[in-house]
């Protein structure tokens, strides 16, 4: 079966899915992380893969920028391959001042500028938030982990922006001033494709820059720290 944007054969997703913005990162998950995966899909090169964790079948496949992008493949995934959860595994630029590069953020709940989110329900402000299931087994899972890379793990709302260049001051202050961790570009859209198609969706972002300080990190050691964000999603699919 193939759909407008993905070309594969029922039951070529697992119902646990991946899903990094970069089609590279989903590569290297699923040639580093996953057991006899297999590629699935490759359209526009959007790439997906299929494998096993720890004996269990998931899927990792790119989602692109933005939220258009990702409500596209989210949507074609729930509806049409039998895909049950999605854990986007992302970067974030940390907006408040507590914040370092290599934290971790579990997005509890994603505040957005998307035209696309105000026009949901009309007469509404929609609010869009993650699987509580899903969330509670990432911060859970975040309490054990073992792995020494030394980064906090927070639990909070992300900001999915429409724009990564106008980057609005006024806006991310007061967005600041009422708790928001960091920013992105697609949670806010696949926690609404998800509550739309009644499935389970969460964002576990890395924190890559800082919004108030620059601070560098070299490409090796942003792998690292966003293998951190990857464990989290494994376990949390295990776990909920
Ligand atoms: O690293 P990813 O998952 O792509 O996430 C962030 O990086 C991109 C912008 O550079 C946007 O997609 C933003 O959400
Ligand atoms: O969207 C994003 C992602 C990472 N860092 C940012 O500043 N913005």
């Amino acid at each position: 079966m193939a759909t407008p944007h993905i070309a594969a054969e029922n039951g070529d997703f697992a119902p646990d899915v991946l899903m990094p913005g970069d089609p590279r990162r989903a590569k290297r998950i699923a040639e580093t992380v996953l057991e006899d995966a297999r590629l699935v899909t490759e359209v526009r090169g959007m790439l997906g893969y299929t494998g096993t964790y720890q004996g269990r079948p998931v899927s990792v496949m790119g989602s692109g920028m933005g939220i258009p992008s990702i409500s596209i493949y989210a949507t074609e995934l729930f509806r049409f391959f039998g895909v049950e959860r999605i854990i986007r595994i992302g970067t974030v630029g940390g907006m408040a001042p507590h914040l370092n590069v290599g934290d971790v953020v579990i997005g509890t709940a994603a505040h957005t500028d998307s035209d696309v989110l105000r026009r949901l329900v009309p007469g509404a402000y929609y609010s869009a938030t993650p699987d509580f299931g899903l969330a509670t087994a990432a911060y859970a899972a975040a309490q054990g982990l073992t792995d020494g890379a030394g980064g906090a793990v927070y639990a909070g709302a992300l900001f999915s922006s429409d724009s990564f260049y106008n980057n609005e001051p006024e806006m991310r202050a007061g967005l600041v001033e009422h708790g928001t961790l960091a920013v992105e570009m697609e949670a806010a859209g696949l926690y609404a494709v998800a509550d739309r198609e009644h499935k389970k969706a969460l964002a576990i972002c890395s924190v890559s820059d800082l919004l108030f300080r620059a601070e560098e990190l070299s490409a090796a050691e942003r792998e690292r720290l966003f293998d951190r964000a990857v464990q989290l999603g494994l376990a949390a699919f295990a776990q909920a």
